[in-house]
């Protein structure tokens, strides 16, 4: 089995934290390939960021085919859907994973993201993926992506932000809004003594599950089938991928 864990921004040090989440999970017989996009923002913070890194990710996923499923590594869930018309395989969001496996754990999850300008993202896919009842409240570290490996406050920052969330939501749970956080989730779950769902990791076992049931997205006649060609110009002149 084999399943292809996308970083869609271009920071080579974060997909390492990503990789080593992924791994930490993977069954022996499952080989976990980390990709770092190649083009787009060296961070995802807004909508803008969101946007100019859909592009990198889906050559990301054309230039790894075969893969049993394909993770995209962002709390934003970036070009999701899009992602699933050029896969072969199963493609989740960490966002997505996260809270489907948060919502065993409690009545209640509440999310810890970076940037307070990407709540609203965080709410948006809560609503999207079927959560409003169950997510107690999104909350903001205000620690932007790219210094979560460099600020030496990142793990006491994140510890307080998420016993706070859980205090105010009166949530069971926390999901981890960034999978730069992904190498602190059992750190904090230990420290405040609640669940702590990763979305690197919870995407991992999901795929991995999904493969191991033959699960494939409907790409003969579904939705998500591949899109029609057409000429594309500009930047994306030679931007063929499907
Ligand atoms: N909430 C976030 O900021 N998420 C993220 N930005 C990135 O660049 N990667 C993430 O997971």
């Amino acid at each position: 089995m084999r399943i292809c864990v996308i970083n869609p921004n271009t920071a080579a040090a974060m997909t390492e934290v990503i990789a080593a989440a992924a791994r930490s999970v993977a069954r022996p017989d499952c080989e976990i390939v980390a990709v770092t996009s190649t083009m787009g923002p060296e961070s995802i913070e807004s909508h803008y960021d969101e946007a100019l890194a859909v592009p990198g990710l889906l050559r990301a996923i054309a230039d790894n085919p075969g893969a049993d499923g394909y993770l995209v590594a962002c709390f934003g869930d970036p070009g999701l859907d899009a992602a699933r018309e050029v896969a072969d395989a199963p493609v989740l969001g960490i966002a997505e994973a996260a809270m489907h496996l948060a919502a065993p754990l409690g009545r209640t999850f509440s999310i810890v993201t970076t940037l307070d300008r990407t709540i609203g993202r965080a709410v948006d896919l809560v609503a999207h993926y079927g959560f409003a009842g169950q997510c107690g409240g999104v909350h903001a570290c205000d620690i932007p992506v790219l210094e979560l490996e460099t600020n030496p406050a990142t793990a006491d920052i994140l510890e307080k932000a998420c016993s706070e969330a859980l205090r105010t939501d009166g949530s069971d749970a926390i999901v981890l809004g960034c999978a730069g956080m992904a190498d602190l989730a059992q750190r904090i779950g230990a420290a405040i003594d609640a669940p702590v769902i990763d979305g690197v990791a919870a995407g991992v076992g999901m795929l991995a599950a999904l493969a191991a049931m033959g699960g494939r997205t409907g790409t003969a006649s579904g939705e998500f089938r591949a899109p029609p060609r057409k000429r594309y110009s500009g930047a994306l002149q030679d931007f063929e991928i499907s």
